[in-house]
């Protein structure tokens, strides 16, 4: 499939390495543009072997596949472009954050295949968690190369479009709220005396772990947790501080607050005033 990325940010880099390495993308097959960081542009390209597009864009080129991975801000700017590479035939591909099928359908004045996906950055290794919408305009085997497409960077599933901002609060924005809690807890143990260095492994390898577990113990959260919570132990102690915080309701308006900032840059865009 002769594929576009346009957009050569991190969301690109890890996508395209995970489907470089499955063989779904042949690199010869790629061309890869990126507005004004010629570096990056090059950066990528050198690093995967794949074709720039240095602008202006040549409008001959068809291709079968065109990925959507600017900044949703920069999509409105970015759309007269990418219509040029458009036909009928033409699977478009957004990974944009609160931007609907039906935004990128008119601002693409396109009315063919649309594909709305919400990977994260573990993509990079492999490991995404990627939620896929489809309109109804892919064929069989545009979906099924979708599915392939975002399986080669880790689990990908179907959605229904109105479950995608609170997808894109839950595990689009997911890596970020872990990342976060080793952050808070490395400045703790800091905090209460332990090396950096050592902290940092200690965590490191205590969210690995826990991640394996959940993973492959084939136990649900609630049960792994009171499995380390003994009867008036340790990490009772702990829990029953992280309760009185409030900090289970703490991430009920996390992920509402997130949820509410895909809807509204959905909103922005359609008014093309993104902040
Ligand atoms: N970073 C993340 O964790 C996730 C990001 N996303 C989505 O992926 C998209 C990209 O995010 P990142 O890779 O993090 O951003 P990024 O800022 O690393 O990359 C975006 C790239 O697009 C380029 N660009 C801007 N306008 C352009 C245009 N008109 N033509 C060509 N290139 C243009 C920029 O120069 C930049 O290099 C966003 O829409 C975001 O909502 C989705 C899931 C997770
Ligand atoms: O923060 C953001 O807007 C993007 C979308 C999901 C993760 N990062």
């Amino acid at each position: 499939m002769k594929t576009l990325f346009v957009g050569a940010g991190s969301m690109a880099h890890a996508l395209l390495n995970g489907a470089l390495e499955a063989r779904v993308l042949e690199k010869e097959n790629v061309y890869v543009t990126n507005r004004s960081n010629r570096q990056r542009l090059t950066e990528v390209t050198n690093h995967f072997g794949v074709n720039g597009v240095h602008a202006p864009l040549p409008s001959h080129e068809p291709f079968d596949v065109v990925i959507l991975a600017m900044k949703p801000k920069d999509f409105h700017s970015a759309a007269p472009a990418v219509k040029h590479f458009l036909t009928g035939d033409t699977l478009v591909i957004s990974v944009l954050a609160g931007i609907g099928i039906e935004q990128i359908r008119e601002a693409l004045s396109f009315n063919g295949a649309i594909a709305r996906a919400m990977p994260n950055t573990s993509a990079s290794v492999g490991r995404s968690a990627t939620a896929v919408t489809c309109n109804g305009s892919l064929s069989e085997k545009q979906r099924e190369w979708t599915m392939k497409f975002f399986s080669s960077v880790g689990l990908a599933v179907e959605v229904p479009e109105e479950q995608m901002d609170l997808i894109t609060a839950v595990s689009g924005s997911g890596p970020a709220y872990i990342y976060y809690v080793a952050e808070m807890l490395e400045k703790a143990a800091v905090d209460l005396g332990l090396h950096s260095e050592l902290a940092k492994a200690l965590i490191r390898e205590t969210i690995s772990g826990a991640s394996v577990m959940l993973e492959k113990s084939g136990l649900e959260a609630e049960i792994l947790r009171k499995n380390v919570t003994s009867p008036g132990g340790t990490t009772e102690a702990g829990i029953s501080v992280l309760d009185k915080y409030g900090v289970s309701e703490a991430f009920t308006h996390c992920v509402d607050a997130a949820k509410n900032r895909s809807k509204e840059m959905g909103s922005e865009v359609l008014l093309n005033r993104v902040k």
